[in-house]
């Protein structure tokens, strides 16, 4: 029987696949630590050959849960932000404005901004997707997601993100965000993607960041100034979901 301390807090546990870790087990790597990190020692399951099959099933996985869940719009943002913040209220009118508009929503499933958006979702009545990633910290799938799929590599997971959206709506975030909205911005302009709006909200948040890629980048001559018009950047969900219809 556990304590009432054990109760409120319980042990820290983590995922591997269908397995869950507690305690001093759940201390560890991950299956992205594994591949990338080339001084972790291998044993036989872990070596590269294996995990070709391990990343060949997340796939296989990901493409068969994903395959019919219809029109559909990726939204990232802060795995931060907490409800009643202004991120976060934005990121649930985000989500509901997408269902109404007949979208499902697809996030990266944690907290913040991703559960704003798929709470949004459920709000108004559409599909709440979450696309979970193993991490050694792992918090689990935010309640708000009814279609979950958990991936233990980044990289696998990324490509569910475009492959089964037809555009990206951003909301202010830190590096997992920055790095989500630069691949989708690469991909656009190397044409691997076409038609695909990518809409940020924030005009004060993301108006530096911008200003710094014209005068900087472009000045430079590192990007071309046509690839500004990659990224639409407003200031509320409305206009947000209002460009991104418009772009699809
Ligand atoms: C750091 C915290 C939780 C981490 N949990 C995450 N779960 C799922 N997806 C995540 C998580 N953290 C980052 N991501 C992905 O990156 C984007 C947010 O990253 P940011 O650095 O917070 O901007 C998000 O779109 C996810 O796809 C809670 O303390």
């Amino acid at each position: 029987m556990s304590s009432p301390t054990e109760k409120n807090n319980p042990a820290p546990s983590r995922h591997r696949g269908p397995v869950e870790l507690r305690r001093g087990l759940a201390k560890g790597s991950t299956a992205d630590q594994h591949l990338l990190d080339t001084r972790s020692p291998g044993d036989f399951t872990s070596t590269d050959p294996w995990r070709v099959l391990r990343i060949q099933a997340e796939f296989v996985e990901g493409f068969g849960a994903l395959a019919n869940i219809g029109p559909a719009v990726s939204v990232f943002g802060s795995a931060r932000t907490t409800p009643g913040s202004a991120f976060y209220e934005t990121g649930v009118e985000v989500g509901r404005r997408l269902a109404e508009a007949g979208f499902a929503v697809i996030t990266g499933g944690g907290p913040g901004s991703m559960e704003a958006a798929n709470k949004g979702a459920v709000d108004g009545k559409g599909l709440s997707v979450g696309l979970g990633i193993e991490l050694p910290f792992e918090q689990g799938m935010n309640q708000w997601v009814d279609l979950g799929v958990n991936f233990r590599y980044f990289f696998a997971r990324k490509t569910m993100f475009v492959k089964y959206a037809q555009g990206f709506i951003v909301l202010p975030g830190g590096l997992g965000t920055l790095d989500e909205l630069f691949e989708a911005m690469v991909l656009v302009q190397t044409h691997k993607v076409t038609s695909f709006p990518i809409v940020l909200i924030g005009t004060e948040f993301w108006g530096p960041m911008v200003n710094w890629i014209r005068e900087t980048l472009v000045a430079d001559g590192l990007v071309s100034a046509g690839d500004l018009d990659i990224i639409s950047v407003v200031d509320s969900a409305e206009e947000a979901v209002q460009k991104l219809v418009a772009g699809v």
